[in-house]
């Protein structure tokens, strides 16, 4: 791609605000809730995280692309982020062991990206004004169109979203012959997290959106996963429902982000749109169990109600965010069930947080 052919390309926010900047290879318009990541690496996991569905990315690194793609830093089969915003878009890479560059992959995967973006004010802006919808696009003499359809966009808040990146079918990961057997419900499942589990000696048997409790219990599992995914939680009731059923049987629950935030509604928690989410690798937390800092890796737009959660006679907080005193962890007090709203797997991320998966199994051998 010729540096000087590439066409011009906007970002319209819901206010009227635009930004401009040149695409990358790929015409069209995409729209989402626009959120920022500021993760200096990891950009291929974070567009293939399940969890960004719906959400159009903006990297605040500034350089995107430079060390290009690896299958094995795919966190799903499929780019899951609506379109990318950047600064600098490396056409070419200098990592050795790559397998091609940031453009093929795109290409490939059908994706809008575009950079040369003032990123840094964008995000000052989003950061200022908060959470909102947004479209990327190359038809940028078409604006009073682009302002129509961008009003037709739902709102993140109330929007389910679980069902449009679930397995449609449930399967097998790990060594079947292994110690223990998880079942998992995939509500936007990450790749890193099956594989945390198999590592410590897991079968894991990975379940719809909406599988019933019997569908699960069926596999006979030693434990039970709730799954991160997008979206908001509060439409989940199938899941909800899920929580209650293993809750109320006192079985090993364990539940990451999405996961987390469906154990809180399944025990009366309210959950809210925060004004900006968290995403980053470098999120501070406190475990308040241990007294100890963990840095981690967080991508979330909804919390737990704070108030509720310390008002509930049978929740423990265990963990909060040192930013802003959001709960970050909780666990039951008379039953076999933790959750956190960061990312234990970490992919990207530092891996201070990967205690949590030798907990579960604790709890599992224990139950
Ligand atoms: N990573 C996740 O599971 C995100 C959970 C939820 N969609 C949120 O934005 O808060």
């Amino acid at each position: 791609m010729k540096y000087n052919k590439r066409e011009k390309a906007i970002v319209l926010l819901a206010d009227g605000t635009i930004f401009h900047g040149k695409s990358i290879g790929k015409k069209g318009t995409a729209f989402g809730e626009v959120c920022f990541n500021t993760g200096a690496t990891g950009y291929q996991e974070i567009f293939t995280d399940p969890s960004y569905f719906g959400q159009l990315m903006v990297a605040t690194n500034a350089h995107i692309g430079n060390y290009g793609t690896h299958e094995d830093e795919t966190e799903s089969d499929s780019v899951k982020i609506a379109g990318l915003i950047c600064k600098n878009f490396s056409f070419s890479y200098s990592r050795p062991s790559a397998e091609g560059s940031l453009e093929q992959f795109f290409e490939k995967q059908n994706v809008l990206a575009i950079s040369d973006v003032d990123t840094r004010a964008l995000v000052s802006y989003i950061r200022d004004h908060g959470a909102m919808n947004a479209l990327i696009s190359t038809d940028v003499d078409n604006i009073a169109e682009l302002k129509k359809q961008l009003a037709d966009v739902p709102n993140m808040a109330g929007l389910e979203l679980a069902s449009k990146v679930s397995t449609k079918e449930s399967y097998f990961y790990g060594d079947e012959n292994a110690t223990y057997k998880v079942a998992a419900l995939d509500i936007g499942i990450k790749k890193n997290i099956l594989k945390n589990l198999a590592k410590r000696d897991v079968y894991v048997k990975v379940f719809p959106y909406n599988a019933k409790f019997e569908d699960l219990e069926a596999f006979k599992p030693d434990g039970y996963f709730l799954s991160n995914g997008p979206g908001d939680p509060e439409p989940l009731v199938e899941a909800q429902t899920l929580a209650k059923e293993i809750i109320s049987r006192n079985l090993p629950l364990f539940g990451i982000c999405l996961g987390h935030q469906v154990i809180a509604l399944a025990n009366g928690i309210s959950t809210y749109k925060m004004h900006n989410g968290h995403r980053g690798i470098n999120h501070p937390v406190k475990n308040l169990i241990t007294t100890k800092g963990e840095i981690t890796s967080q991508n979330h737009g909804f919390a737990i109600n704070r108030e509720e959660t310390e008002k509930h006679t049978d929740i423990e907080i265990t963990h909060v965010h040192l930013n802003d005193n959001t709960v970050a962890g909780i666990k039951m007090k008379s039953k076999n069930c933790f959750s956190v709203q960061y990312h234990p797997e970490a992919s990207p991320g530092p891996h201070d947080a990967t205690y949590l998966f030798d907990q579960f199994i604790e709890n599992i051998k224990n139950a």
